[in-house]
C-alpha cells in the first residue's frame, strides 16, 4: 500500500496565501484538455502536494494499471473482466475496440432501418433501463437533444407505475419503438416496466408488440429468449461496466435522438480524453489532478462529500449521473486483495444546479461546519435565445460564488454575518455543449474515479454492494425472506396479512 504520510505532512496554507506565494498559481494550477478549461487554482494543490501525489502514484503503481486496463487485462478482478468502455470509443485493446466497433456498425444499421421505418412509423422512443442503463442515456438526451425534435424520447427507470403513466399518457403506442436496456437482461424493475409496455401496447391493439422492441444488452440470449427478434438485439462488452456503458449500445436512444455523426462526435471527444489520460505526465494530467483535489480532502481533510455544481441547466442531471459513477465505483470498504481499506473511500456526491442552489444549499457551504468541496461546471457559450445578460448573470454568479468561498469576509462585530473563506472549489469551463465536449467530460470522470481507486488500492469496477437489498426484495416479492419485526411490521401494514405471523 502507498505511504501517505509526506502528503499528510505538508503544510496547510490558506488558499489566499497560496496565491499569494506563487505568482505563477493559476498557470501551474489550470489546465485545458478537449475544449474544457480546468482551474484548480482555488483548491489546496500546490506543486509540492502534486508531486508527492505523483510518488504515491508510482508507489501504487498507476502508470502500470492503467496501461493494465488500456490493454484489456482483467483488472476487474472479483469479477475476473476486463475494463472495455475506452474500446467503445475505439481506445483499448484492439480486439475490444474491433468488436465493440462491429457493434456500433450494428447499432447504426438498426437505427437505418428504423428511421426508413422497416418496422412501421416510429415517433416516440421509449427506453426502459435503470441505473447505468438509464442514467448516461438519460444526460446525453437531455444535455444535447433540444434542438433535434425527430424523435420524441422517454427513459423510465422507476418501478413506481407513475413513471409509466406519465409516458403513456403522451406517447402513442402505435407509433412507439420500445427500448429495452439492460446489461444483465435480469433487473426486476427494467423487466417489469417492459413488460407493462408490451402489455400497453397489446391493449391498445398493437399488432405485433415484440416487433416494435429493441433490447440493448451484453446478454443477448437472455433478450431473444423474452421476445426480441435476433435482428433488433444490439450487444455490447461483458466488459464494459454499467455505469460505463452510455458509450455502448446502451447510448441508443442519444443515437437516434441526435443521429448518428453526433454519436461519433461523442465517442471522439471520449477518446481524445483517453489519450490526454493515457499519455500525459500526472502533473499535467487532468483526470489524476481531479483524483489528487479529491484524495487531498478525503484523505487529509477528511471531507465527507462533494459537491458539483452544473451551472446551466443542459447539465442537470450531471450531478445524479456523477453519483453512480462515484458512489457505486469508489463506495467500497475492501482493498483488491480484500482487506479492509482502513481510511475513507469516495465521498458521498451531491450537487445540483446554479443558480437554484445558491438560494437553497449554498447557505451550508459558505457558513456551515462540513467541508465540502465544491465543483463549478459552466459553458462560455449560451444555450438559450433569451438577451445575453441572462447567460453572463450565470457565469459570473458562477465565478463570483467560488471567490466567496475562498475569501469569505470577517466580521468581529457580528459571528453570524462572518464568512470563514478558505473553502475549496474547482471550475470547470467548458468552450461550448456540444457531443464532442461532453464526451470529453464525462470520460474526464471516468478516469479521475479509476485514479481514485487506484491510489486507495480498490476495484472500481464491481458493486457488491447493490446485490444484498436486490436478492431480500425478490424474496419479500416472493411472499418469504427473514426479516426483523420492524420490516415484517412494515410488510403487514402495507399488505395486510395474518396478525400473529407479522
Ligand atoms: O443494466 P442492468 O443489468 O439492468 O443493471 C442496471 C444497474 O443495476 C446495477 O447493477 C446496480 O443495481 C448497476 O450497476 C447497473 O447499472
Amino acid at each position: 500500500m502507498a505511504d501517505w504520510s509526506t502528503i499528510e505532512a505538508l503544510p496547510q496554507e490558506r488558499l489566499e496565501a497560496l496565491f499569494a506565494a506563487d505568482p505563477a498559481r493559476l498557470k501551474r494550477l489550470t489546465l485545458d484538455v478537449a475544449g474544457i478549461h480546468f482551474d484548480w487554482a482555488k483548491t489546496h494543490l500546490t506543486p509540492e502536494m502534486i508531486a508527492a501525489f505523483e510518488q504515491l502514484a508510482k508507489e501504487s503503481d498507476l502508470a502500470g494499471k492503467r496501461e493494465a486496463m488500456f490493454s484489456g487485462a482483467h483488472v476487474n478482478v472479483t469479477e475476473d473482466r476486463p475494463v472495455e468502455h475506452t474500446a467503445e470509443r475505439g481506445e483499448g485493446n484492439p480486439d475490444s475496440v474491433a468488436r465493440a466497433g462491429a457493434y456500433h456498425a450494428r447499432m447504426r444499421a438498426l437505427i437505418d432501418a428504423i428511421e426508413a421505418e422497416a418496422f412501421g412509423p416510429v415517433n416516440h422512443i421509449l427506453h426502459v433501463g435503470i441505473g447505468g442503463s438509464a442514467l448516461g442515456p438519460h444526460l446525453l438526451v437531455d444535455a444535447l437533444g433540444r434542438d433535434f425534435d425527430r424523435y420524441d424520447v422517454a427513459i423510465v427507470s422507476n418501478v413506481d407505475g407513475m413513471a409509466l403513466d406519465d409516458v403513456f399518457e403522451r406517447f402513442d403506442p402505435a407509433t412507439t419503438l420500445l427500448v429495452v436496456a439492460s446489461k444483465t437482461f435480469t433487473t426486476t424493475e427494467t423487466m417489469m416496466n417492459a413488460e407493462s409496455v408490451i402489455a400497453w401496447m397489446e391493449g391498445a391493439g398493437v399488432e405485433d408488440p415484440y416487433g416494435r422492441v429493441v433490447a440493448v444488452t451484453a446478454a443477448p440470449d437472455k433478450a431473444i429468449e423474452w421476445g426480441v427478434d435476433e435482428t433488433r438485439v444490439v450487444p455490447f462488452g461483458e466488459g464494459v461496466g454499467g455505469r460505463y456503458s452510455l458509450w455502448s449500445s446502451i447510448g441508443f436512444p442519444a443515437a437516434i435522438k441526435l443521429g448518428w455523426d453526433q454519436f461519433e462526435e461523442l465517442l471522439e471527444g471520449a477518446a481524445e480524453m483517453d489519450r490526454h489520460f493515457r499519455l500525459s505526465a500526472l502533473h499535467e494530467n487532468a483526470p489524476a489532478l481531479g483524483a489528487f483535489a479529491d484524495l487531498y480532502y478525503t484523505q487529509v481533510r477528511h471531507a465527507e462529500t462533494r459537491a458539483p455544481f452544473a451551472y446551466d441547466e443542459r447539465l442537470r442531471l450531471l450531478p445524479s449521473y456523477l453519483q453512480q459513477l462515484e458512489m457505486e465505483s469508489n463506495g467500497k470498504g475492501v482493498t483488491i486483495d480484500g482487506k479492509p481499506v482502513g481510511r475513507p473511500t469516495a465521498p458521498i456526491t451531491w450537487g445540483g444546479v446554479g443558480t437554484d442552489a445558491q438560494h437553497a444549499v449554498f447557505q451550508l457551504l459558505h457558513q456551515g461546519t462540513h467541508l465540502v468541496p465544491v465543483e463549478f461546471l459552466a459553458v462560455i457559450e449560451a444555450g438559450d435565445t433569451l438577451p445575453e445578460d441572462h447567460h453572463k448573470n450565470l457565469l459570473l454568479n458562477a465565478f463570483a460564488q467560488g471567490a466567496a468561498l475562498m475569501k469569505g469576509r470577517a466580521n468581529p462585530d457580528d459571528p453570524a454575518r462572518a464568512y470563514p473563506g478558505d473553502r475549496p472549489s474547482s471550475t470547470l469551463l467548458l468552450d461550448r455543449l456540444d457531443a464532442r465536449t461532453l464526451g470529453a467530460l464525462i470520460a474526464f470522470y471516468e478516469h479521475r474515479v479509476f485514479v481514485n481507486g487506484v491510489l486507495l488500492g480498490i476495484n472500481s469496477f464491481d458493486q457488491f454492494g447493490v446485490e444484498l437489498g436486490k436478492e431480500m426484495a425478490k424474496a419479500a416479492a416472493k411472499g418469504g425472506g427473514d426479516f426483523d419485526p420492524s420490516t415484517d411490521d412494515l410488510i403487514k401494514r402495507a399488505f395486510g396479512g395474518d396478525d400473529d405471523e407479522a
